[in-house]
């Protein structure tokens, strides 16, 4: 045995044995999550037990973090724990994920992200379905984009808080990285464009100075374009990474987006309600008519209890007239006195409001 094999069979037998402690704790978490899910099930009821606890999950990750020293980066040693529960959680009840599909948007992207690779994710073709299937039933939960970075609002996902009666019990942010891609970039002759109205808008810029007179077809989803570039070598689509290997593209430029740090974030869709995990956000809905002093008399209690607000959109409330709906995001959770005390006083003012849920701040 030369030096060098001598040198890397000791720290390989090394790994051998740390692997086999770490195998053996894993099944060991595994068992006591089993436990859990009886626990649950004994106290909770067959029916009505809940198994995925996003306050639970961030307090695990966000310890994670917290305590480590490296030489792992501490996003990566999340991203493994992430994947720790979310075999746990299959274990004890698999967990049917609803996003707009097909397969290979950054929806389902961010639906891996937060639920990790053990979830069943499930594509829905409109964004509409996703609530649908969520609020049936059918699906556990939905992810759904909320705002982008360079595009703001996803004013669609707002529209339907206010038709559909679900529970946000989560949010992420996510990285968007576009990508212009095509069936064969050997000879690529591109005559259109395919991808969703939102990432043209993304990548506005580079497609004038590039692309000037290449027609753009709007389509559902990017996955959707990303299929038909597939099957069409006169056209191209803008898509992220996971569609270039699903759909068997090439890519012929990267990072097309107009903003190098475009990000989108998204929530996760539910019927539960989430306790706190100690670091959360909390999103309403409210109606208000147009009229002299209507926002201040909104907001005015969140400045006198002290309640920072982290987000705040306004949408024609939609029942004629000039009445406006607000999409507000501020920080704590419902089950704190101050928020609370806010909520009662707006409950009392505003036409309408609804508490869309309280849940905790994303971690990753
Ligand atoms: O603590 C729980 O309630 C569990 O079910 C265990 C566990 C875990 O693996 O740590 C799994 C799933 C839940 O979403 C949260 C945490």
């Amino acid at each position: 045995m030369t030096e060098q094999e001598q040198a890397l069979k000791v720290l390989r037998d090394q790994i051998d044995s740390i692997d086999q402690q770490i195998h053996r704790l894993l099944n060991e978490r595994a068992k006591c999550a089993q436990q859990v899910a009886e626990v649950k099930q004994k106290y909770q009821g067959e029916q009505d037990a809940v198994f995925y606890r996003p306050e639970r999950e961030a307090q695990v990750l966000r310890r994670v973090m917290e305590r480590n020293e490296g030489p792992l980066p501490d996003k990566e040693v999340a991203r493994l724990f992430r994947e720790i529960m979310s075999v746990c959680l299959a274990l004890e009840k698999p967990m049917r994920v609803a996003f707009l599909g097909p397969e290979g948007t950054f929806t389902q992207q961010a639906a891996l992200k937060h639920f990790g690779h053990s979830a069943d994710s499930a594509p829905m073709n409109t964004l509409d379905q996703v609530f649908r299937e969520v609020e049936a039933g059918a699906a556990h939960y939905g992810v759904v984009p909320i705002e982008n970075s360079t595009e703001g609002m996803a004013t669609h996902t707002l529209d339907l808080f206010k038709r559909f009666n679900l529970r946000i019990c989560g949010e992420l942010e996510l990285p968007i990285h576009h990508h212009l891609l095509v069936k064969d970039s050997a000879e690529p002759v591109i005559k259109r464009i395919y991808a969703h109205q939102e990432s043209f808008a993304q990548c506005r810029s580079w497609l004038e100075a590039h692309y000037p007179d290449v027609e753009h077809c709007f389509v559902n989803s990017n996955g959707e374009g990303a299929k038909r570039a597939s099957e069409d070598p006169q056209s191209a689509a803008i898509a992220g990474e996971m569609a270039v290997e699903l759909y068997q593209l090439d890519v012929l430029e990267r990072n097309i987006e107009d903003q190098p740090d475009n990000s989108t974030r998204f929530l996760i869709l539910s019927n539960q309600e989430v306790g706190p995990s100690g670091d959360d956000k909390t999103s309403i809905l409210m109606c208000a008519r147009d009229k002299p002093g209507a926002l201040y008399s909104l907001l005015e209690p969140f400045h006198r209890h002290g309640i920072s607000l982290t987000r705040i959109e306004t949408r024609p409330a939609g029942q004629g007239g000039w009445s406006y709906m607000f999409y507000i995001d501020f920080e704590g959770h419902a089950d704190e006195p101050a928020v609370q005390k806010v909520l009662e006083e707006l409950e009392s003012s505003s036409v309408e409001l609804k508490l869309l849920g309280s849940y905790p701040k994303a971690v990753l």
